[in-house]
């Protein structure tokens, strides 16, 4: 048996370096976000030793004198040992877990730093330990070697990086560039960040964000959230968590967003800027909430692009989601002006949610709007005028009926909106005082008043003429009280297969009609025209004797109701009713002849 030798990985510094920029430090502006993370974690180190401590971080830009890029932290610095196990070694970090008080820490990962070299072929970092008072150079090259020197003058403690700029880098290390991304990575930083050109230092940030602070109006934090996102939102929410100790502003938006759009927050973890795309923190059924918030105690991915997705991200995300749901219950007692313009705007996202939310559902029912024949109207509005709730599942059947509804004076909503049908469905499952029924022209014309029994043997032999004039057109005729009555003939349309639902439906609602239906309707009827015996013209009809002059005028009449319905209105349907025009013109004429 051969002798087993064990050996150790070697990484390629040079490919790692390319795996990390192509892929982890996509954006070549990462070494600002490192760095900076660097310092306040040192300064946060020394403040462990010195409570009174006050952190300051200054930028040295290149200039035709000084061509480097020269980042200082008056943090705790690097001791020579520090420099080998953690500087130089890719992957160690002195912030990891093992360590006490690692909560405190930004970094974790040990390979930040390495980001430096997407826009440097080498790093320099010039430190000072506060604990060893050793002034170092450790002098790094993207090929992968590198030295430390002891310096021979001496620097305050804490710890300097020097870099020099790529070319094709150039325009990051410009005043105004550098100035906007320190400003956008840490503008919710304590430390105080200048910024030197030449001789001239320049403070570019020095006070704790207003919407961190204990005591914070609302026109405040609005101001805060105008300036930040370019937005006038319609209400600020501030919040905190005990899970990862989250703390921020939800803010509402006054326009309507798209379900799919993703919205931009500002996340920041430890007060450094995280991520602007990520969700995750907030239900998902936030959508029309931009978020503020800072984190003390959840984790960032490796990337540094968004939040790690753990029980402790889930459990903060539960209490965001109780904070936004207790503010909808109580806006409505607080601001109604808010309320109704959160509802009027956002109702879209609400009917969705309300579907998944039985919290939700109860919060919004009576004012979730639905568009009805007159207008839109609240669910509670509906309900109020006609102690039930009519709807339409389908838009042909609501285009049909609703100026017949409307002279009914009846309230029927057009549910063929997304989510309209399926929440209505959900409401009545939910809550069975409400009478929601669903209608169809079929239904409503169900609810016409029948003729009285009595009349029949007077309708019986214009009944079987018309009908069969009908037959021609696979009509089935009705005679029907209704209004308008200046309306003489509807005429609708049925599925088959909905003929039986129509029946179990009026059924179930008790409605006399269902046994009419089911048993004077054979399952194959889908066309009827119901005349209305209240109509003067149909009054007159049924006094016609002349067989041709009928079938003209209910020829017309059926082409009429056609298009009353507004059903598509086929070149034979055009024909007859040219045709029976024309026979009819032809009578009169006659008529006038003779007279
Ligand atoms: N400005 C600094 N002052 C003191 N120590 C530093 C400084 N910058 C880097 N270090 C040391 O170098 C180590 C490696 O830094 P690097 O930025 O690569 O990783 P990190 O900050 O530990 O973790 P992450 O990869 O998550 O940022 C740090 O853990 C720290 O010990």
């Amino acid at each position: 048996m051969q002798e087993e030798k064990s050996y150790s990985f070697q990484v390629n510094l040079k490919g790692m370096i390319a795996l990390l920029s192509e892929h982890l430090y996509s954006d070549p502006n990462t070494f600002i976000r490192e760095l900076l993370q660097n310092g306040v974690d040192a300064i946060t180190a020394l403040k462990h030793l010195d409570e009174q401590h006050q952190g300051k971080i200054t930028i040295e830009l290149p200039s035709i004198e000084q061509p480097k890029f020269l980042f200082s932290d008056n943090g705790i610095g690097l001791k020579e040992t520090d420099i080998h196990q953690f500087l130089s070694v890719i992957g160690e970090s002195s912030k990891s877990k093992d360590i006490k008080d690692a909560q405190d820490f930004i970094g974790k990962f040990g390979i930040g730093l390495l980001s430096c070299f997407v826009v440097s072929d080498e790093i320099i970092v010039e430190t000072k330990s506060a604990l060893e008072q050793l002034p170092l150079r450790w002098t790094a090259r993207a090929e992968g070697d590198y030295k430390i020197e002891r310096l021979t003058e001496d620097i305050p403690v804490g710890t300097r990086v020097i870099l020099s700029p790529k070319k094709q880098f150039n325009y990051i290390f410009e005043a105004d560039y550098l100035e906007k991304k320190i400003k956008f990575y840490g503008d919710a930083l304590r430390e105080n960040i200048s910024i030197v050109v030449g001789a001239t230092e320049k403070i570019i940030h020095k006070e704790e964000p207003q919407w961190l602070a204990s005591s914070v109006s609302k026109a405040e934090l609005l101001a805060v959230g105008k300036e930040l996102f370019h937005v006038n939102f319609l209400d600020a929410i501030p919040f905190e968590t005990t899970a990862g100790k989250a703390k921020g502003v939800l803010y509402i938006l006054p326009f309507r967003t798209q379900f799919s759009s993703k919205q931009r927050h500002r996340i920041y973890l430890k007060r450094m800027f995280l991520a602007e795309e990520d969700q995750s923190i907030l239900p998902n059924w936030a959508f029309f909430v931009r978020m503020l918030v800072n984190t003390e105690e959840l984790s960032a991915t490796a990337s540094r692009e968004s939040l790690m997705k753990n029980d402790l991200l889930r459990q903060a995300r539960k209490e965001i989601a109780a904070v936004l749901k207790t503010y909808l219950q109580q806006v409505k007692k607080i601001d109604f002006d808010i309320y109704i313009r959160i509802i009027q705007t956002h109702y879209l996202h609400l009917k969705a949610f309300a579907l998944e939310d039985p919290d939700f559902l109860a919060i919004f029912l009576a004012d979730i709007p639905f568009e009805t024949n007159r207008g839109q109207r609240s669910f509670q509005n509906i309900i109020d005028h006609q102690q039930q709730l009519y709807y339409c599942a389908d838009f042909e059947d609501f285009k049909q009926i609703d100026r017949m509804a409307d002279t009914q004076g009846m309230i029927l909503v057009n549910a063929s909106y997304t989510f309209d049908t399926e929440l209505l469905r959900r409401i009545k499952q939910k809550y069975s005082d409400y009478k929601i029924t669903e209608m169809s022209p079929n239904q409503l014309l169900e609810t016409f008043q029948p003729i009285h029994e009595d009349e029949h043997n007077h309708y019986v032999s214009f009944q079987k003429e018309v009908q069969r004039i009908l037959d021609d057109y696979s009509c089935v005729l009705e005679i029907r009280r209704f209004k308008p009555i200046d309306t003489p003939a509807i005429f609708t349309k049925m599925e088959q297969n909905n003929v039986e639902n129509t029946i179990s439906q009026l059924k179930e609602n008790a409605n006399p009609f269902a046994q009419v239906l089911k048993t004077s309707r054979p399952n194959k009827i889908q066309n009827t025209l119901c005349l209305n015996a209240d109509n003067a013209l149909i009054k007159t009809l049924m006094d016609i004797k002349d067989v041709y002059m009928l079938r003209s005028v209910m020829e017309v009449l059926y082409v009429q109701a056609l298009i009353l319905g507004k059903y598509p209105v086929q070149e034979r349907e055009m024909k007859v009713m040219n045709e029976a025009l024309k026979s009819l013109i032809v009578m009169g004429l006659d008529n006038f002849v003779n007279l």
